[in-house]
């Protein structure tokens, strides 16, 4: 038994501010903090956030298992790139830790295989690899990861941009590791969820869907078809 047996067929949801927004109004601990309470109100059975100070507050305010990570940077390897962010992330209480396991350079020149050595020797906290490809996921597991998650497919240059969520790779990666298969990324719609679960999901995170007014209303605005000469028209 695991953290990640209590996520089984669940929700995660993904309490962040929105990534190349420094002025999103919702990037404030107090406020993620208030969202995790929310989303665990209405049946998340995790939450995923980043940084020390996010996570700190959301451990406060809720009891299901928080998994963290520490983004630094917006390009290249940017979630939780070293050991020493993802000592801090589970420091201020994270069960879980998020680290890239894409085969891109790390910052600090080691492998994803020392990073989660490090990890363990330092943590309690399990190791939830962030991947873009199967084949990443394949090697996350052998280097050490207690899970694997999606989350990077169509942010890296081996994996191609697309608009919905990679099921794909979730059926992929769950034919081909023994260890849980998180789905997450561009996750935005039930049947998305229940397409993912079909193809093997242990568990699904949504994130800004759910968590960030302005992901969503931007999407909103621009879909909108408004009268010539109207406001945004
Ligand atoms: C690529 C990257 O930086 N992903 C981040 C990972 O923590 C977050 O910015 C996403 O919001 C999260 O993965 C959930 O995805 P979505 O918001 O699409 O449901």
């Amino acid at each position: 038994m695991n953290v990640f047996d209590d996520l089984a067929g669940g929700l995660v949801v993904s309490c962040q501010p929105l990534n190349d927004e420094p002025d999103d109004p919702m990037r404030d601990p107090h406020v993620q903090a208030r969202v995790a309470a929310a989303v665990v109100r209405g049946g998340a059975v995790a939450i995923r956030a980043n940084g020390p100070a996010d996570v700190a507050a959301i451990r406060a305010a809720v009891d299901v298992p928080v998994i963290g990570l520490h983004k630094d940077g917006v390009d290249g390897v940017f979630i939780t790139p070293t050991a020493e962010h993802a000592v801090g992330v589970a420091a201020a209480g994270a069960h879980v830790v998020a680290v890239d396991a894409t085969d891109r350079p790390r910052p600090d020149g080691r492998t994803f295989a020392d990073t989660v050595r490090a990890i363990r020797a330092r943590t309690e906290a399990l190791v939830l690899a962030d991947v873009a490809t199967a084949a990443e996921g394949v090697a996350a597991v052998r280097d050490g990861a207690d899970a694997v998650a999606t989350t990077l497919s169509g942010y890296t240059p081996s994996s191609p941009r697309r608009d919905g969520p990679d099921l794909a790779l979730v059926a992929e990666l769950a034919a081909l590791v023994p260890v849980p298969v998180i789905a997450e990324g561009r996750y935005r719609e039930p049947e998305h969820v229940d397409r993912a679960f079909a193809a093997g999901a242990h568990a699904v995170v949504m994130g800004n869907a759910i968590t960030s007014p302005l992901w969503i209303t931007r999407r909103l605005v621009g879909a909108v078809r408004r009268p010539a000469g109207t406001h945004g028209a």
